[in-house]
């Protein structure tokens, strides 16, 4: 039982997450499949499943959003911050809001949408940031070969918060 564990966490292992605003950068198919593909990695590595809801009352609520957005936290154009995350809880919590301002993309120009996804979906399962550069955690963005994404110092974290992933 991790519950001793407990940071922040879900205290469930089904987690629903929906999609609000687009950016305009990518075809809304591709936006969902690098979404899916971002969770996948960390449902991989944990006992955590993700469910896509098409209502505004899923856990996780991905966003593209600009400047001032209805939180305390606007984002600040090109460059600079490229997304944020609100960890586990009700409400805003563990929503994810990208800065539309950015260029997104699904390859190595302008910010890879999935490598900034894993980041942020990190933080809204309850992770912090980590200082080894190989973690998906850092805390700036660096072009990551996207096979394998998460480091085995990101995967030994999720499992602190909620266990191994089960012997499927
Ligand atoms: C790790 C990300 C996926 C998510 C984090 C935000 S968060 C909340 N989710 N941890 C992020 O956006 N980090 C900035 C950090 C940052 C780097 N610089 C900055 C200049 C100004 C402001 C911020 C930054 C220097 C110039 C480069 C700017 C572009 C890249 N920006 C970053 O790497
Ligand atoms: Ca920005
Ligand atoms: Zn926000
Ligand atoms: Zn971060």
């Amino acid at each position: 039982d991790y519950s001793h564990r407990r940071g922040n966490r879900w205290k469930k292992n089904i987690i629903t997450y929906g999609v609000g605003r687009y950016t305009s950068d990518l075809p809304v198919n591709t936006v969902d499949a690098l979404i899916a593909s971002a969770l996948d990695a960390w449902a991989k590595a944990s006992p955590l499943t993700f469910q896509r809801s098409y209502s505004h009352q899923a856990d996780i609520m991905v966003e593209f959003v600009g400047n001032e957005h209805g939180d305390s936290f606007p984002f600040d154009g090109p460059d600079g911050t490229l997304a944020h995350a609100f960890g586990p809880g009700e409400g805003i919590g563990g929503d994810v809001h990208f800065d539309e301002a950015e260029a997104w993309t699904a390859g190595f120009k302008g910010f890879n949408l999935y490598v900034v996804a894993a980041h942020e979906f990190g933080h809204a399962l309850g992770l912090k940031h980590s200082q080894n550069p190989e973690s998906v955690m850092y805390p700036t963005y660096k072009n990551r070969k996207t096979h394998n994404l998460l480091s085995s110092e990101d995967i030994m974290n999720i499992n602190t918060l909620y266990g191994p992933r089960d012997k499927r």
